[in-house]
């Protein structure tokens, strides 16, 4: 056949779509009716121990760790701009670790410092914690370790899932106490959502503390730069027997239905951008549970180091990342660019 001959068939009323989206304006309704928000934000902030302190770190390009005494000058603007919601992580690096994490819920451990401080400079501003123990423990990982020796098969700890889940009650209790208004266990520990909300209705604070599951958290390699910034790498070993491998798809949703019934608020996908299936398995799974997602310090410095490399637009692709997780059904979103976001929704989006 000779292809000059050939004429495409005209086009029919249903094969325009170019009328919808010529406009930034007419873009902007594509969105199915889910569009980011500045409320859907929340801001992860690293409190030294170091109360003075506002320390660059290296692989987290703009971010620092900041001492209590720096908060209210670091946080005003941000809140004037419209930040809603932030979570803490604390940064011990002088405080003493040992085998169950004590420092994490020692009187003066600097959540519990920053805590208290924010709730009363910021009262409408929603206080999340992360609960964790690795930043806290002598060995770095993220629960109670078992007397029992390693498999031999494995460079993983075994870790005592009852001790565990009581510590990390403990400590995510004190933090309530302090003032959170949501607590976060980043732990993986079996059993530990129940433990949690067992342990604030016990002291009457299950009313007033919410609990976000880091429910779907996979064993990755996009966490380098946080635990560099808040000194939480592991001393031995990795942490792939309690972070779930990044295959494990049907694991996930067993983690996701779990801790929906074991008492979880909130559940949520880290890191976000490799797992957007899993967020829109969540939101089907669980839908009466809103889903947050969590863009990770990987995450973060892969798409700075893209956008110094002229590979493409910091801001276009920070929008892009993120309407992703949006779409997948994510209604909450922790990302290092929350500063960056406050500034650019209020500018107009003429070059989406
Ligand atoms: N619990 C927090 C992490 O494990 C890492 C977050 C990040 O990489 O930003
Ligand atoms: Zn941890
Ligand atoms: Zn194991």
């Amino acid at each position: 056949m000779d292809p000059s001959n050939f004429r495409a068939p005209p086009l029919e009323i249903s094969s325009i779509l170019h009328g919808g989206m010529h406009h930034p304006t007419l873009r902007l309704f594509q969105n199915g009716g889910r569009n980011l928000t500045k409320s859907m934000l929340i801001y992860p902030i690293f409190i030294s121990d170091d109360p003075d302190a506002e320390q660059e770190i290296a692989t987290l390009p703009g971010q620092k760790r900041w001492g209590v005494n720096k908060l209210e000058g670091f946080l005003a603007p941000l809140v004037k701009k419209g930040l809603k919601g932030v979570i803490l992580f604390g940064v011990p690096m002088e405080m003493e670790k040992d085998p169950r994490g004590s420092a994490a819920d020692a009187p003066n451990t600097p959540v519990i410092l920053g805590l208290q401080l924010l709730s009363r400079l910021f009262p409408s501003l929603l206080l999340c914690v992360d609960v964790c123990l690795c930043e806290y423990t002598s060995h770095g990982h993220c629960g109670i370790l078992s007397s029992l020796p390693p498999p031999s098969h494995s460079h993983t700890p075994t870790l005592d899932a009852e001790a565990s889940a009581q510590r990390i009650a403990e400590v995510a209790v004190a933090y309530a106490r302090a003032g959170a208004h949501c607590v976060a266990p980043s732990d993986m520990m079996d059993g530990r959502i129940r433990a949690i909300k067992a342990g604030l209705m016990h002291v009457g604070l299950a009313n007033r503390c919410a609990l976000m599951s880091y429910a779907a958290k996979f064993a990755s390699g996009l966490y380098g730069p946080f635990r560099d910034a808040a000194g939480s790498a592991p001393m031995f070993g990795n942490r792939k027997c309690y972070q779930l491998p990044p295959n494990a798809r049907v694991l996930a949703r067993r983690a996701l239905k779990r801790d929906a019934d074991e008492g979880a608020d909130f559940l949520m996908v880290k890191p976000a951008l490799p797992y957007l299936d899993i967020m829109s398995d969540a939101a089907r799974i669980v839908p009466d549970h809103p889903v947050a997602c969590y863009q990770v310090s990987g995450e973060f410095a892969m798409i700075h180091a893209g956008a110094e490399k002229g590979i493409y637009d910091l801001k276009e692709m920070a929008f892009e990342t993120v309407e992703s997780m949006v779409r997948a059904g994510a209604c909450i979103i922790l990302t290092y660019f929350t500063p960056q976001f406050l500034d650019w929704l209020d500018e107009e989006r003429t070059n989406v």
